[in-house]
């Protein structure tokens, strides 16, 4: 088993390592355009190898050579977001990196499941999709788990209570208008709303929202540590077949009222990649916060199609 990552940056690189802690897979290839950065980040993880005990080779370089027969490819290049900014304000720039580095990527591993990490989410999904031309459910976004990581995060911390008893459901697209729902969340089984007052429920769901910018604020640049965490498990759950159902950004072919657009949807990832999108019942107010965020995922469709016939990205 072989996993690419491209883009050796925050993410990427933390992405690398938790591969490599969990020993999934026998190879994980780092891929930047910064030379040396990526060989110079391998080199230091593989030393770090006796220390955690794990057996998987890293590799850095700035060819795709080395990519080639690859099972999982997370793709995190491109650039992150500041202060200031929406994730949408980087839609040009990364269509264009996104694009290219799938183009290079695809010949050597026309059979990897890709998985996009890149901003704006659901977009740089569906650009890595038409790039590649792969089967649709063979390429999907990471944002779900982070998103609903925060959130169980929070609801942990409010309640004094184990992350690990913490089931929840997060949907929609990555951005402010993603939709986090209390009504498919429960600590040990029991509804949220049997242990916390609809207000800070409310307040937690209003957190998870803006947890990206919440970062972002504090250090100038966008996470790292949950992100790369959180694309890692979904490469788990496709190399080890492990039918786990995650959120994710998949293909709606009419799932959910929605067409032609990757956006966030609870699914079964295995080893054929999104081997089932789950449509769970949404009450009129839930279905309406849903269309509202594929209403802005759409918006950003139509910016990067307008953006291409003005000829301002390739
Ligand atoms: N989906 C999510 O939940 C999520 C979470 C965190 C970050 N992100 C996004 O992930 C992306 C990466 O964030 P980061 O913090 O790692 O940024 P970073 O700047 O630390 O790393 C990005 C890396 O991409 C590399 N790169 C740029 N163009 C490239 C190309 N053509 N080929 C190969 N590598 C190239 C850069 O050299 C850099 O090392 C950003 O777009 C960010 O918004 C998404
Ligand atoms: O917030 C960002 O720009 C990065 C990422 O999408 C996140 O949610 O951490």
């Amino acid at each position: 088993m072989k996993v690419t990552v491209i883009g050796a940056g925050n993410v990427g690189a933390t992405a690398a390592e938790c591969v490599a802690r969990k020993d999934m897979a026998k190879e994980v290839v780092m891929v930047d355009i910064q030379e040396g950065m990526p060989q110079g980040k391998a080199l230091d993880m593989m030393e770090s190898a006796p220390i955690h005990g794990f057996d998987t080779t890293i590799t850095g370089t700035n060819e795709y050579d080395a990519t080639e027969g690859s099972e999982v490819c997370i793709i995190t290049a491109g650039l992150p977001r500041k202060p200031g900014m929406s994730r949408d304000d980087l839609l040009a720039k990364n269509a264009e990196i996104v694009s290219s580095v799938t183009n290079q990527f695809k010949k050597g591993s026309p059979n990897a499941k890709l998985i996009i990490v890149s901003n704006p989410l659901d977009v740089m999904t569906y650009v890595a999709y038409t790039a590649s031309e792969f089967e649709s459910n063979h390429v999907m976004g990471m944002a779900g788990v982070l998103d609903t990581a925060r959130y169980r995060a929070f609801l942990s911390m409010e309640l004094g209570v184990s992350v690990r008893d913490i089931q929840a459901l997060l949907m929609g697209g990555h951005g402010d208008t993603m939709v986090p729902l209390p009504r498919y969340t429960t600590i040990g089984g029991i509804p949220v709303t049997e242990m916390l007052d609809d207000e800070t429920i409310e307040s937690i769901v209003e957190r998870t929202k803006g947890g990206g910018g919440e970062i972002v604020n504090m250090m100038g640049t966008s996470a790292w540590y949950a992100p790369g965490a959180a694309a890692a498990e979904m490469a788990e759950a496709i190399i080890k077949d492990n039918k786990r159902v995650l959120p994710a950004a998949a293909y709606c072919d009419g799932e959910y009222g929605l067409n032609d657009m990757f956006i966030g949807v609870p699914v079964k990832l295995g080893k054929d990649g999104v081997e089932e999108i789950i449509e769970v019942d949404l009450s009129d107010d839930e279905q309406d916060l849903m269309q509202t965020s594929a209403d802005h995922v759409q918006d950003n469709l139509d910016n990067l199609e307008r953006l291409k016939s003005e000829g301002a990205i390739g």
